[in-house]
This record gives structure tokens, sequence and C-alpha cells, in this order.
């Protein structure tokens, strides 16, 4: 998509006129040099929404650009293999390896995923024994896969460092402090694969309503399909994709070692085009697993803790899912109520307004 100066207002999507979110945009330059009303607006960004446009145009982030394109390329040719090749190790550990599509539960009521999910831990690779498929395991492509995960490292690592500036952090604790290389972590590249499906006639539609675990997620698309839910906002709507940047937003690890004062992003994932395949890259920067911070349910838990029960919420069936806590799969975001002015065909009456605070994973409608 072109550079998107005049971008739509809304776009339609299941019968229903769907918002646009604006974003801010932060420039990654002028982030590097701390330049003080970039760094103002950085925190503001994360207080206010959580999320914002990187703008990686310039000459130190360029590069980033072109190891998306690289990684793009290994992406179309990993996911078009076998199974049983894709599936060589199976899902490792929960931040490493492969999950095919319909692991878990879907983005509308009564489906499953759409999307398949390859998974590389920056540990592995930067101990040199990466746990990667055969068919991307040449050493081109480890560079690929390395470039990628050590550019979204040090741009996400540079917001950190901003971030704490902005706030006046110094010392031990800065935010970097808790983000050290060389302690385990579960900071990971994830790649995705969006199959084309049809809200209407498919089972496997897009990704379920979350907030993110990690501290920060810089994400890579070029095509429609994500949508935010902004604090206060009354319905999710549409990011348009943005030439030269990328998508961060602020995870629930961060949320918390801010004091809760950062917007932990509610998103979701959905097929506007159900033609389409979608192909998405997230690198999610975690705390290392011994952080401590108080979760949304007031307990001073490890990272590493956080990180697996949510995790294991994530994939549990519905139902199941209903018990966990009801701020853990959104990181104790707060949803206003739905208002959907306009139910789609399909819908039963019961959708047009729905209690935002249900214990459900997915929208109903
Ligand atoms: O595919 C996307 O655009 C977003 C994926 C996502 O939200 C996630 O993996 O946590
Ligand atoms: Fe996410």
């Amino acid at each position: 998509m072109a550079i998107s100066t005049e971008l739509p207002q809304t776009v339609n999507w299941q019968g229903k006129k769907v918002p646009v979110y604006p974003m801010q945009t932060i420039d990654f330059s002028r982030l590097l040099s701390h330049e003080p009303a970039e760094v103002e607006k950085l925190v503001r960004c994360c207080q206010t929404e959580g999320y914002f446009y990187l703008d990686l145009q310039g000459i130190d982030g360029r590069r980033m650009l072109d190891d998306q394109q690289e990684t793009l390329r290994l992406m179309h040719r990993f996911f078009g293999s076998p199974l049983e090749v894709k599936n060589e190790y199976g899902l490792i550990s929960p931040h490493l390896g492969y999950e095919p599509v319909g692991s878990r539960t879907g983005v509308l009521e009564d489906t499953k995923d759409g999307y398949e999910m390859i998974k590389v831990s920056r540990d592995e690779i930067q101990r040199d024994s990466p746990h990667i498929p055969r068919n991307i395991k040449n050493s081109p492509d480890i560079k690929v896969l390395e470039n990628a995960i050590a550019g979204s490292n040090i741009i996400t690592k540079a917001i950190l460092s901003a971030l704490s500036t902005g706030l006046g952090l110094t010392g031990a604790a800065r935010f970097e402090n808790s983000h050290r290389n060389h302690r385990p972590s579960t900071s990971t590249l994830a790649m995705m694969h969006y199959i084309p499906s049809d809200p209407v006639s498919d089972k496997n539609i897009g990704h379920q309503k979350h907030t993110d675990i990690s501290s920060l997620t810089l994400l890579f698309s070029e095509q429609w399909g994500l949508q935010i839910r902004p604090p206060g906002a009354r319905e999710f709507g549409f990011v348009a994709p943005k030439d030269g940047t990328a998508i961060v937003n602020v995870g629930d690890s961060l949320r918390f070692a801010s004091g809760h004062t950062m917007q932990s992003c509610i998103h979701r994932v959905v097929p506007l085009d159900p033609t389409e395949h979608r192909y998405s890259i997230a690198y999610f920067l975690r705390a290392e697993d011994d952080t401590m911070f108080t979760d949304s349910e007031g307990r001073y838990i490890t990272a590493g803790q956080w990180h697996d029960e949510k995790f294991f919420a994530f994939i549990a069936a519905p139902e199941v899912q209903a018990q966990a806590p009801s701020s853990m799969l959104l990181g104790g975001m707060k949803e206003e109520e739905t208002i959907v002015t306009e139910a789609p065909k399909e819908a039963p009456s019961s959708a047009v307004a729905v209690d935002g605070m249900k214990k459900t994973a997915v929208d109903v409608y």
C-alpha cells in the first residue's frame, strides 16, 4: 500500500462500516538520539494508547525494512512446504516451534484460529543452537533469521531505553536492565501465515482478541487485517498498513513494569479480504524470565510465570478460557461496552449489543 497520507476513515467489513483508527508516528532516528520532543511523544503514546507507527525510513531503520523483505521471502518458502517438514519439531515450548492452523480459539464465536505460525527463539539463535525446521536451516536462511531477530531486538531495546529516559528512570530501575541479552527470556520472532477464510462459511478465522504477553511487540505486515480496540473505544477498528513503518504496541509485561500506567493494546486479526493469504512478522521483546512484577490480579509473580499462564489460557478451549481470571487475556485492560450499530446478517439478534466485560475470549459478532 502507498504511504497513507489520506487514510480511509472507515472500511466496510461484514456489512458494517468499521472505523480505521489513526495512530501517532514515532521517528526511529530521532528516538535513537533521545530527542526530547520524540521521547515525550513516545511516553505519551504508551501511556494513553499503547501503540504507534515506528517510521524506519531513515538510514538506521531502512536495513530492518530490508530484513523484513528477506524474512517474507523465507516465510513464503517455509509455509509452502509439506506439513511434516514444517512440523519437524512441533511446538517445542510456548515461544518456540511450529503451530498448525486451528491450534487456538478463533476470532469469531465457534471458530478456531486461521493461521499457522513458526517461532524462533532469540536465546537459541544467540547460542547458535536453534531448533529450525530443515527447509529453512541452511546458513543463508539462518542469517536472515538472525538479522531479523537482532534488528528487532535493537529497535525494541532503543524504544525501552527512550522510555526509561522519558520516565526519569536510572540505574537498575531502567527497563533495559530487566531485558538483558545474556539472561534467559522468551523473546521470540513469530512468523504468521493466515489462510484465506470467509467468516460466513469457514471455521478457521483470524486471531482471537488479546493483549500481548510481551513488553513490546514490533509488528510488520503490509496487509490489512489487524484491528485494535483503543482505551475507551466502543468497537474494534482497523489499523492501516503504512509503508516504511512497523507497528509497535505495549504488552502486559511493560504495563506491569510501569506500575500499570502504560496501556497494553487490545487487538485481534480478522480477514478483511476473504481470498487473501496474509503474512505478518512479530518480534516479541520479553522481560528476563525471573523479572518480578505485580500482575493484573495483584499477584507479585515472575515474567516467566505470566508468560506460561497466559500462553496456556490462549490455547485452552473457550470454556476453559472463560474460567481464567477475567484480566488474564487482556492484561487487566478494561473494555467499554460494545456498541454494534448494525448487526451482520448471520448474527443472532442477541449479538447486537454485547457486554464488553463478559468473560469470553472472543467477540460475539
Ligand atoms: O498478525 C498480526 O498482525 C498480529 C498477530 C498478533 O497479534 C500476535 O501474534 O500476538
Ligand atoms: Fe498480539
